[in-house]
């Protein structure tokens, strides 16, 4: 099958390299020229594992191609996918100016009978918008060309992509049209050898189910963040209350694991812009509402932490931050919980020396450049560099790197033996056995003395 991926960023590029992979003819377009040609030249733009091996082996066999030049890949296309980001709006809506200017462009380009499918993440009702778009710009054209549009979010995790769109738990396909399903379920027969994934619905059905299912997941956190907090106060270890729960199989041990907030590109945007369709058709968004809310204030409770632990002036104190990263696996930063900790401390006077093993570039580039000029934030070489003279060593992201530190080590760089574990990586026993104070999050603090 002949497909056009429209957006190479992570879902985009990902989609198009595990197609190819799966056997399809695959064009990546991309307005950014620069990504474009590096991508030709097989250099990716983001860190995804797995992903650069199987974009640079289909690019040999001639599967996978890159372009800046839709008109050149629509020809004889069966196939578009929109993959092109809905960030939130002024009233956190999903803004859906990317998806339209793609589909006026489907629009101009195509040639034949195609199947137009929404890949990325669009409020109910958009396929319906895609498609009164494309026909604008073939009237314009005065073209009398059919085609269907179709809703296929993606459910892929940033980190473990290649694997979740290789094995997905299921594929969601909402079509109103046999036509459209059937060439839909043969795209992805390859991934159905063993068992039937795919999930036939409407397209309205579909677009919601990517909602709801994000706004899951970023309950079943906010939950978990919130109990992790009152057992705080009231001398409980959540952890224990993790497995003990999660051992429920209604319940489940996934994303029940507290911290210091959900970030990346997709809950945060995800659960505001359904909050704002609830608010359209006049139903109270009292649980979306108090799931953001409690995310808001979770990325504040590790500064939180360190000031009743340090006091609320911080000047002349340094921190070693471990982890910039919205989780490990990706070098991606979008609403990761270290910027807000790093503003926090900051505003208090402090210095902060963080490292990342793979977000360090994107740091560079993303971070306030204030920060980094006012020479308060320092980007660190390495992980142990980064606690040379700290106040404390504050974990954000549980990276594989620093889950088992040489606790030695740490003990001679740091100013002060204190750990502030955003994701209750540590045993608290152990680490006070190497004279560490250990502050988690949902646990008591405990001391070298509490041995
Ligand atoms: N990042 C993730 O893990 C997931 C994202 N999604 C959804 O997928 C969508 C895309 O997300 P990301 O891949 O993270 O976005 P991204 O921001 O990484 O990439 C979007 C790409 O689209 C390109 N683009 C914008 N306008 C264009 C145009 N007119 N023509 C061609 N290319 C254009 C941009 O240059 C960029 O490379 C969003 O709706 C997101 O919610 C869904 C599942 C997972
Ligand atoms: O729509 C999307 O973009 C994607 O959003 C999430 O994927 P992603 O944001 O890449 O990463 P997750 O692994 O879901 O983590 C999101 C955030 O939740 C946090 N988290 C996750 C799990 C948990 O138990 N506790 C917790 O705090 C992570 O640290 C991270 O900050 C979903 O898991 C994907 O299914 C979805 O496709």
């Amino acid at each position: 099958m002949k497909l056009t991926i429209i957006g190479t960023g992570y879902v985009g590029l990902v989609t198009g390299a595990c197609f190819a992979e799966m056997g399809s003819r695959v064009t990546c377009v991309d307005i950014d020229t620069a990504k474009i040609e590096n991508l030709k030249k097989g250099i990716l733009p983001i860190y995804e594992p797995g992903l650069e091996r199987i974009v640079q082996e289909n690019m040999a066999d001639g599967t996978l191609q890159f372009t800046t030049r839709l008109e050149d890949a629509a020809r004889d296309c069966q196939i578009f996918f929109i993959a092109v980001g809905t960030p939130p709006g002024e009233d956190g809506s999903a803004d859906l100016q990317y998806v339209r200017r793609v589909a006026a462009r489907i629009g101009q380009c195509m040639t034949d009978y195609a199947v137009i499918v929404d890949k990325s993440t669009v409020p109910v009702g958009t396929a319906d918008q895609v498609a009164e778009v494309v026909q604008e710009a073939l009237d314009t054209r005065g073209i009398d060309l059919e085609f269907d549009v179709v809703s296929n979010p993606e459910f892929l995790k940033e980190g473990a992509a290649i694997q979740d769109f290789l094995k997905p738990d299921r594929i969601i396909v909402g079509a109103n049209s046999e036509r459209a399903a059937k060439i839909m379920t043969r795209l992805y027969a390859p991934f159905s050898m063993n068992r039937d994934k795919m999930i036939l619905m409407n397209v309205r059905d579909a677009e919601m189910t990517k909602y709801a299912a994000n706004a899951m997941l970023a309950t079943k956190i906010s939950f978990m963040n919130e109990i992790a907090n009152i057992c705080e106060h009231l001398g409980v270890d959540v952890e224990n209350v993790r497995k003990g729960i999660g051992s429920d199989s209604r319940i489940g041990y996934s994303f029940i694991y507290p911290g210091a907030g959900y970030g990346g590109s997709c809950f945060p945007k995800d659960v505001k812009a359904l909050i704002k369709t609830s608010k359209d058709t006049g139903v109270d968004p009292a649980v979306l509402a108090a799931v953001e809310n409690r995310n808001n204030l979770q990325k504040k409770v590790l500064a939180e932490k360190i000031k009743a632990r340090l006091g609320t002036d911080l000047s002349g104190r340094r921190f070693a931050l471990w982890g910039l990263a919205f989780k490990p696996g990706t070098d991606d930063m979008r609403e990761a919980a270290s910027i807000v900790l790093i503003d926090n401390l900051l505003a208090a006077g402090a210095i902060v020396c963080a490292y990342d093993p793979v977000a360090m570039a994107q740091a560079a580039r993303e971070l306030p450049e204030a920060w980094l000029e006012s020479s308060r934030l320092i980007l660190a070489n390495d992980q142990y560099q980064a606690l040379e003279n700290a106040d404390a060593m504050i974990l954000v992201t549980e990276w594989k790197t620093f889950r088992r530190p040489d606790f030695k080590r740490m003990g001679q760089l740091l100013n002060q033996k204190i750990i502030f574990d955003g994701r209750n990586q540590y045993d608290p026993e152990e680490v006070a056995e190497f004279g560490f104070e250990y502050h988690g999050i949902g646990r008591e603090a405990f001391h070298p003395a509490d041995l």
